[in-house]
């Protein structure tokens, strides 16, 4: 232990690994489930600590950020960190890390198995046959859209966007995007992607439009009834971002009215709860923020907070630290 004691509290369980490297580090306090899901909570215990491993369920608001006596660094347990007010802490002096690129082709991986179960209907067909409907095999049950040929707009082509894109290629789609700014043109060349500068024009193009930007004042809401009416009828919705970057409201009547086929969300806008008028709609895959949930990426994702909180705390500079977020 180090002859000052630095405290470090980890909201919520995470893997042993990550809470074992930071027990070298300093004092560590492991919350229990859920409890500081409840800004109150985190107002109320946060003094003492030096540094914060959260979860991204956890309001890291300006009330706690100034509770705080002694914080250093707050490291998110995600790559999203709309949880956060990063301008406060900046003010305050308190260092704020994500965690980029060890997610990100878990996160490929799990946008493209969204479109295909979205797509193929698996869910409902799965439901279905449980429910001891399946009779016999029918030239007209369940009937999907193929991938190959179909284009996929992609609106936020960062790590995320271009691992999915990476991986609809294989699959014969075409790529086109939009972003705040044009990608590097190698591997919008390698992706054969066309950058559309408008987003509607983008969601007009599109047979699947899938949600990879993060989630900020100019994308909240950014789906909205406009939107849903400009994509093609038979178009489909994919969400691994932030759940308000939709109007979930507008998209739930939508899907009613069959303005879309479908949509596959892992988000909602006010998790952990779900729009019960979601919840009756009939292409709707709806998943529980679980992008990023395998083994291997939890475990690199709480290797890589933690070794933030440890630098900062062993007094690195910022500058040597590459996943803390600049001001
Ligand atoms: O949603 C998950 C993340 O931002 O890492």
């Amino acid at each position: 232990m180090p002859s000052t004691t630095h405290r470090i509290l980890i909201t919520e369980p995470i893997p042993e690994k990550a809470i074992d490297f930071l027990k070298q580090h300093g004092e560590v306090t492991v919350g229990e489930k859920g409890t500081y899901q409840n800004q109150e909570h985190l107002i109320r215990d946060i003094k003492g600590y030096d540094a914060l491993l959260c979860m991204l369920s956890n309001p890291v608001n300006k009330r706690v950020l100034e509770a705080a006596d002694r914080l250093k660094i707050v490291a998110n347990f995600a790559v999203g960190y709309d949880n956060i007010d990063v301008e406060t802490a900046h003010e305050l002096g308190i260092k704020v890390a994500n965690t980029p690129d060890v997610l990100t082709e878990a996160c490929g991986d799990y946008a493209m198995g969204l479109l295909m179960a979205l797509s193929r209907k698996f869910n409902e067909a799965e439901a279905y046959l449980r429910e001891g409907n399946f009779t016999g095999w029918e030239p007209l049950g369940f009937l999907g859209m193929e991938l190959r040929n179909k284009t996929l707009g992609i609106i936020g082509m960062g790590r995320i966007g271009q691992a999915f894109a990476r991986r609809a290629r294989a699959f014969g789609m075409q790529i086109k995007y939009h972003n705040r700014s044009r990608i590097n043109p190698e591997i919008e060349k390698e992706l054969e992607a066309t950058y559309i500068a408008d987003h509607y024009e983008l969601a007009r193009q599109s047979d699947v439009l899938s949600l990879n930007c993060p989630l900020t004042e100019e994308t909240h809401h950014l789906v909205d009834r406009n939107l849903l009416e400009i994509m093609p009828e038979h178009a489909l919705l994919v969400n691994i971002s932030r759940g308000a970057v939709i109007d979930e409201a507008e998209l739930a009547k939508a899907l009613k009215e069959e303005v879309i086929v479908g949509a596959a969300l892992d988000v909602f806008e006010n998790e952990p709860e779900v729009n019960p008028e979601l919840l009756k709609t009939p292409n709707t895959l709806l998943l529980p923020h679980i992008a990023s949930a395998t083994h291997e990426t939890r475990e690199a994702i709480g290797m890589l907070a933690a070794q933030a909180i440890a630098d900062i705390l062993e007094g690195k500079l910022a500058s040597e630290v590459p996943n803390l977020i600049r001001p």
